[in-house]
């Protein structure tokens, strides 16, 4: 049995702390609300997220970070990208010996263009922490906490600490696959949300499923082109954390990024549409800082462009599909090419 301290009592933190605690590890959730921790201490319930849901009586809540930390041999840190260096911060003033630290958010840090990982290695110092490892995957916390069959893909530099975690979530709903591609893993979930931010978007404007079988498929082809830029295994793009994010975020009714996209094409404004999300809708930011990424490294990446523009100049949703539509001509596999073959190698 290990002890875990999850940091992040969202529904994402709460889901995955329901799976360690079923594979009988001793889990501390941390949050920073009182009531909502309170409520899971006394009535195993976290209803603000996960409605509904009746929590495993052995998870144990915490807002206090040194009492989550106290004994535990491995973080999962699980709270929006845009807290991640405060958190982390925080834990570093804290710990005193090596952690496995592993995250399973799903973002780019706009200003910097950093992946998390990157982000956990700037903020805890090497004496505060062993492997980082990532967890990401087609996951919607909602049917993980319905224990609905799962997978998701571990990715590590240190395949051993890939492994021990794997062991650590790996159960029979809960199936998990090592990778040793931390970039790919990382860019893919991602990017994935600013797809369903767009596909929400087409779904909003009443087109159908065609238009969103070309969002997939041709974002995806951005997604590999930026990946590949940035020194990706492009195979870990048709897996789980690229393809497979791709495909439950667009056409999920949970998807929160799905759920954004949709109100603004049906004509709401962003500011309204996050107003009302109550949870966190990581597309918008990693949005921003995809499109600086793409323009410095000189990546094409038309989508993203178009939901920038829908986004934060105010670009009409249905414009923005009408550029995307009449753009030059090309043939279809140009860009993903390399891709291709690199899998048939
Ligand atoms: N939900 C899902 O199905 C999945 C989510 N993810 C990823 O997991 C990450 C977290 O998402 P999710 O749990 O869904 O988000 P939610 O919006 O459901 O919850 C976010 C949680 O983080 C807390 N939080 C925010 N800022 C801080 C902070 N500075 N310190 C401590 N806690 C903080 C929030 O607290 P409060 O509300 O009090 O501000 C809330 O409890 C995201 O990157 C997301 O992309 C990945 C896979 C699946
Ligand atoms: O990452 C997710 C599923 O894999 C959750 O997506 P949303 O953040 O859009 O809800």
């Amino acid at each position: 049995m290990d002890k875990i301290a999850v940091l992040g009592a969202g529904s994402w933190g709460t889901a995955l702390a329901m799976v360690l605690a079923d594979n009988g590890h001793a889990v501390t959730l941390w949050g920073k609300r009182t009531e909502q921790i309170n409520e899971i201490n006394e009535y195993h319930t976290n209803k603000r997220f996960l409605p509904e849901i009746g929590l495993p009586t052995t998870i144990k809540a915490t807002t206090n970070l040194e009492d989550a930390l106290d004994g535990a041999n491995s973080i999962l840190l699980v709270v929006p990208t845009k807290a991640i260096r405060e958190v982390c911060q925080k834990l570093n003033t804290i710990l005193n010996r090596p952690v496995t630290i592993i995250h399973a958010s799903k973002g780019i840090e706009p200003n910097t263009s950093k992946r998390i990982s990157e982000l956990i290695e700037e903020e805890i110092s090497e004496a505060n922490r062993d492997a980082i490892v990532v967890l990401s995957g087609p996951s919607h916390a909602e049917e993980v906490a319905l224990r609905h069959p799962t997978t998701v893909t571990v990715a590590s530099k240190n395949m051993e600490e890939a492994r021990k975690v794997q062991d650590l979530f790996n159960n029979q709903y809960f199936r998990v696959y090592t990778n040793e591609d931390i970039v790919g893993v990382e860019i893919g979930g991602a990017l994935k949300n600013i797809i369903a931010l767009a596909a929400g978007i087409t779904d909003g404007l009443g087109y159908g499923d065609n238009a969103k079988a070309a969002l997939i498929t041709r974002g995806l082809a951005e997604i590999i082109r930026l990946g590949k830029a940035i020194g990706a295994n492009t195979q870990t793009f048709a897996g789980l954390t690229g393809m497979g994010d791709l495909i439950v975020t667009c056409t999920s009714v949970h998807s929160r990024n799905w759920r954004a996209g949709n109100l603004l094409g049906q004509g709401k404004s962003l500011d309204e549409v996050l107003e009302n999300m109550g949870m966190v809708v990581e597309g918008v930011r990693t949005t921003q800082a995809a499109y600086h990424m793409a323009n410095e490294i000189g990546v094409e990446m038309p989508i993203v462009n178009e939901l920038y523009a829908v986004l934060f100049e105010g670009k009409d949703p249905k414009n923005a599909v009408d550029s995307l539509m009449s753009r030059g001509k090309r043939h279809e596999t140009e860009s993903v090419t390399n891709f291709i073959s690199d899998l048939a190698e």
